[in-house]
C-alpha cells in the first residue's frame, strides 16, 4: 500500500506492494506469461480537469467525464491495452476484449470502494462504420488506462494499470508510480484559472441554415408516406477560431454552465478530441441496478419564470412532443425485455437544462449477473431519442440527409467494469475539436406536425449552449 501524506509530501511505498508486483513478476517469468496488473491508491482530493490539464499529452489517448451535480468524475490517460474495430460485431468484440483482459488482470487495492477498480473506457460511433475515411475516430475503441483518476463526493483514488513479464523492470514502476502520485499530489492546492479568457479570442461561424430546413420538409414527407414515424436530423455548425481552442477552459466552462449534464472530452492521442456536455444517460449499471433515460421533446428555457412555467406546461401538454417522448420509452422497454429484463418505467418529469427543457422518464431494471453492459448498449442503441423509428429506416434517411459524418456524435461513451457496473452517456451536444477548428453537433426529433422553423430553432439552441463554452 501506498501512503502519501500531504503536509510532509512523503511517499512510503508499503512493503505489501512492493511484494504484491514481485510476486506477480516471478509468477509471470516462471510461466513466461504476460499479466496486466493494476495497482488502485486511495490519494487526497484533486480536481480530474486538473489532472487532465497538466499530465494529459497530446500523443496520449485520454477519455474525462464529470458529473458536477453528482460529484463524480473520472479520467483515463494513456492505454496499456487497447481494442480498435468497426462492423457489425463490435460491440460483441468489445465486451469479449474487456473480458479476455478481466481474465488476465490482477489487482492490488488499498480500499474496497468499486469506483477505486480498473475501468475499461469505451468510445463508439453513432454507426458500426464511418463513411469518412479520415474520420478521427474508428467506430469503436476500448481500452485500459495506464492513468486512471476517480473522484466520487470529494475521495479520491489513483489506479496506475502495467503489463507484467519477464522483461519489466519492478522498480522502473515503483518508480513510475511514486513520480505520478508525487505531481497529482502537487496539483491538490492548484487553482488553475480557468475562467479567465484568452486575449484577443475570435471565432467565426459557418452555418447553412436552409439544408436542414429542407431536410425536415423531405423527412416529413417521407413521414407522411409512412415509411417511417420519427427520425432525428442534426446539424453541424463550423467554428473557426484565430487561434487554436483550449480544451481545459472550454470543459471548464461546459461544466459551470451545464452543471446538470455529463461534461465529456475524448482525446485519439492525434491531436483530434471529442467534448460535450450531454443530458442524455444511455444506461449506468450500479451493482446490478440499471437505470435508463427515455429523454426526447423540448421546449425552451422561458426569461421569467412566469414564461418558463408556460413553456413546461404547454411541453407536457404538447401531443407532438409526447408521442415524439412515448416512441423512445416503448423502444427502451420492449429492446429491455427482449433481454430478459423486467423494465419498470418511472414517472414522466422534466429535465431542465440551462438553456433547454425535455420530456424525461427514467427507467429502471435489475441486470441479471450472466449479462453484460455491453449487450445492453449493443440493444439499445440508438434509441429513437437519436435515430427514429423504426430504428433501420431512420438511420437508412439520416444517412441520406446527413452530408456530414456523425461519427461520436449522439453515439455511447463511457466504461465497464469487473462487477458490471458502467456508466454510458449518450454523445449529444457535442463537438469535434481539432487545433483552431471545431465542428458541433446537435439535433431534433422530426415527427408528424414538426415544424421545420421550430425545429431548427431547437437545433440552434442546442448549438448555441456549446458554443458559448468553447473558447
Ligand atoms: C438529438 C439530440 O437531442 C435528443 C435528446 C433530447 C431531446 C431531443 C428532441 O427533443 O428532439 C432529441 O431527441 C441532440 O441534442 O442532438
Amino acid at each position: 500500500m501506498i501512503l502519501a501524506s500531504k503536509g510532509l509530501n512523503k511517499i512510503q511505498i508499503c512493503k505489501d506492494l512492493q511484494q504484491f508486483l514481485l510476486d506477480c513478476y516471478q509468477i509471470n517469468c516462471k510461466k513466461n506469461t504476460t499479466q496486466i496488473v493494476s495497482l488502485s491508491l486511495e490519494i487526497d482530493y484533486v480536481d480530474p480537469l486538473v489532472v487532465l490539464d497538466k499530465i494529459a499529452k497530446p500523443q496520449e489517448i485520454n477519455f474525462y467525464w464529470e458529473n458536477p451535480s453528482q460529484n463524480e468524475a473520472i479520467i483515463a490517460i494513456d492505454s496499456v491495452t487497447k481494442l480498435e474495430v468497426s462492423g457489425k460485431d463490435r460491440f460483441n468484440q468489445a465486451e469479449k476484449f474487456v473480458q479476455d483482459c478481466l481474465h488476465n488482470l490482477v489487482t492490488f487495492h488499498s480500499h474496497s470502494k468499486s469506483f477505486s477498480r480498473p475501468h475499461f473506457f469505451c468510445i463508439f460511433s453513432f454507426f458500426d462504420r464511418n463513411n469518412q475515411a479520415d474520420y478521427p475516430f474508428p467506430a469503436a475503441t476500448v481500452f485500459l488506462p495506464r492513468w486512471q483518476v476517480a473522484v466520487k463526493n470529494k475521495r479520491c483514488t489513483l489506479v496506475m494499470n502495467t503489463l507484467i513479464n519477464c522483461s519489466v523492470n519492478i522498480q522502473r514502476i515503483l518508480r513510475d508510480l511514486k513520480s505520478k502520485l508525487e505531481i497529482i499530489q502537487s496539483l491538490e492546492d492548484y487553482a488553475p484559472n480557468f475562467d479567465n479568457l484568452t486575449e484577443n479570442f475570435s471565432k467565426k461561424k459557418i452555418a447553412n441554415p436552409d439544408k436542414f430546413k429542407n431536410s425536415v420538409l423531405s423527412a416529413l414527407a417521407t413521414i407522411q408516406e409512412q415509411q417511417l414515424v420519427k427520425v432525428v436530423l442534426a446539424d453541424t455548425l463550423d467554428v473557426k477560431s484565430n487561434q487554436p481552442f483550449n480544451l481545459s477552459k472550454s470543459l471548464h466552462n461546459l461544466r459551470r454552465l451545464h452543471p446538470n449534464c455529463y461534461v465529456f472530452s475524448i482525446s485519439n492521442g492525434q491531436g483530434q478530441n471529442f467534448i460535450g456536455a450531454s443530458p442524455e444517460r444511455l444506461i449506468s449499471i450500479n451493482q446490478q441496478e440499471l437505470v435508463t433515460d427515455a429523454l426526447a421533446g423540448s421546449a425552451p428555457r422561458g426569461k421569467t419564470s412566469i414564461e418558463d412555467a408556460a413553456n413546461a406546461t404547454n411541453l407536457v401538454n404538447n401531443t407532438k412532443e409526447k408521442h415524439e417522448h412515448k416512441l423512445v420509452i416503448d423502444f427502451i422497454t420492449q429492446r429491455l425485455s427482449q433481454l430478459g429484463l423486467f423494465p419498470q418505467v418511472l414517472a414522466p418529469r422534466l429535465r431542465q437544462l440551462s438553456n433547454i427543457q425535455h420530456l424525461w422518464t427514467p427507467i429502471r431494471a435489475v441486470v441479471p449477473a450472466n449479462v453484460h453492459p455491453l449487450k445492453i448498449v449493443a440493444q439499445l442503441h440508438p434509441t429513437p431519442a437519436v435515430a427514429g423509428a423504426a430504428r433501420d429506416v431512420a438511420c437508412a434517411e439520416i444517412r441520406r440527409y446527413e452530408s456530414f459524418e456523425r461519427g461520436l456524435y449522439a453515439a455511447p461513451l463511457g466504461w465497464v467494469d469487473a462487477e458490471g457496473n458502467c456508466e454510458f452517456i449518450v454523445g449529444i451536444r457535442s463537438a469535434l475539436i481539432d487545433g483552431d477548428r471545431a465542428r458541433l453537433y446537435a439535433g431534433a426529433g422530426i415527427v408528424a406536425g414538426s415544424d421545420p422553423d421550430k425545429e431548427f430553432a431547437e437545433v440552434q439552441l442546442k448549438l448555441q449552449a456549446l458554443l458559448k463554452a468553447l473558447v
